[in-house]
């Protein structure tokens, strides 16, 4: 391919210095700090927080124990950032996470996220808790891929209309979230009483499909207090076990991916009740606090099942080692969240396509340098696994 700045080696340069959005912040930490200033308290507060901070921290320093083991004097001239992802040639790693509620972030939210993804083909998973209908994000995909992120609700009919539209609307594969039973207990959030869904943002699916609506004495418009109130008893399921995931598989022909598996006994259930693949996430430490670094996570995961279905990974990537690492460790591609969400709220669909465009730029250059052209190249030979905790 050729590199995300063009193919030209200064070109890479020349976005990065000049930048094609000069106002953007290059480095992480100043791009958040700018999107911060963008953002109410409580929206920033809702993104940029975990439960706590645990296991979000350690999503990051994980990932610093990793480290690249560069080869010299190999062929980089010609180099390759594509993936093959449920059976599907990507042209580059990258997917788009699912993230909810983006209207808190930019008024545009999905459509302006789906626009960028186009920009830059980079396929995207649609939250269930977006702020545009599944169909309308769909359109504004054009000919990029986009999967579906199921919230399975408590009601076998409203899930089956869901995943139902989504293939309709042209998904091609559904992303079953397990991790999110219930919300964590997130204290940024609690202390700011701020549960943007509860005033019913990012509810357009739930809105618009008719057995939901169905299950409602009015419409959401005509009593928004009582639509909310039947989301929030049909938004999620405690009961439900491995066994329930039959009757899933039998609502569609589509892929399914199961996201937030972190065991590979988990793995493996996955792999016998017929799922075609896991991403191995935690959320990014907005689940269980305490829980093991995701990235820690992934060699066991892929070991397990890996040779059998796809292994997605997310939580913590940040830059183009990251990537690099992930893939080394046997990731068939990884997920990118906050990252994006920033660039949405300092400047909508420019800034999220800006955002994946140096994510890319860094990953090539980051896998050049490591003496690797093709990222199907990349393997653990290429990375010094960390020591124990404790060594
Ligand atoms: C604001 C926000 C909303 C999220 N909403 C969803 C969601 O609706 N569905 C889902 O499966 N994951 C959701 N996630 C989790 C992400 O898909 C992903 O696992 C996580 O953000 C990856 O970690 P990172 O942000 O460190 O890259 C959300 C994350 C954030 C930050
Ligand atoms: O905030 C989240 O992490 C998330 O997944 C979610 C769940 C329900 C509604 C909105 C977002």
């Amino acid at each position: 391919m050729t590199t995300p700045y063009g193919n030209h080696q200064l070109s890479i340069y020349a976005g990065g210095l000049k930048g094609r959005r000069p106002d953007l912040p290059l480095r992480y930490v100043d791009l958040e700090a700018r999107a911060r200033q963008m953002l109410s308290d409580e929206a920033y507060w809702y993104v940029a927080g975990g439960a706590g901070e645990s296991s979000m921290t350690a999503n990051r320093d994980a990932f610093d124990r990793y480290r690249l083991v560069p080869r010299m004097l190999t062929d980089i001239s010609v180099r390759d950032l594509g993936r093959t992802v449920l059976g599907k040639r990507q042209p580059t790693p990258l997917m788009i996470a699912p993230l909810g509620v983006q209207e808190i972030i930019h008024e545009r939210a999905e459509l302006a996220v789906a626009e960028a993804a186009a920009a830059v083909d980079v396929p995207m998973i649609l939250s269930t808790v977006s702020s545009f209908a599944l169909e309308e994000v769909r359109s504004a995909l054009g000919a990029t891929s986009g999967w579906y992120q199921l919230y399975w609700p408590n009601d076998d009919a409203l899930a089956t209309s869901l995943v139902q539209r989504a293939e309709a609307a042209g998904y091609e594969a559904i992303v079953i979230t397990l991790d999110t039973k219930m919300l964590a207990w997130r204290e940024r959030d609690l202390e700011g009483a701020y549960l943007p869904f509860l005033q019913g943002q990012g509810l357009a699916n739930y809105f618009s499909d008719p057995v939901f609506r169905a299950g409602l004495e009015q419409p959401p418009e005509a009593d928004m207090r009582a639509a909310v109130k039947h989301w929030s008893n049909v938004f999620a399921a405690p009961a439900r076990t491995w066994e329930d995931l039959a009757r899933l598989r039998a609502a569609t022909d589509l892929p399914l991916v199961l996201k937030g598996v972190l065991h590979p006994e988990d793995a493996l259930a996955a792999r016998a009740a017929g799922m075609d693949g896991v991403i191995v996430s935690n959320h990014g430490g907005r689940q269980v606090d305490g829980s093991i670094a995701a990235i820690d996570a992934l060699a066991g995961v892929v070991d397990a099942v890996g040779d059998q279905i796809d292994v997605l990974f997310d939580s913590g990537i940040r830059r183009g080692a990251d990537v690099l690492k992930a893939i080394a460790l046997g990731a068939d591609a990884v997920l990118v969240g906050r990252p994006y969400a920033w660039g949405l709220a300092c400047d909508g669909a420019a800034g999220v396509e800006e955002v994946l465009r140096r994510l890319l730029a860094d990953t090539d250059l980051s896998m050049a340098l490591s003496g690797v052209a093709r990222l199907d190249d990349m393997s653990r030979r290429s990375l010094q696994q960390p020591l124990p905790a404790g060594m």
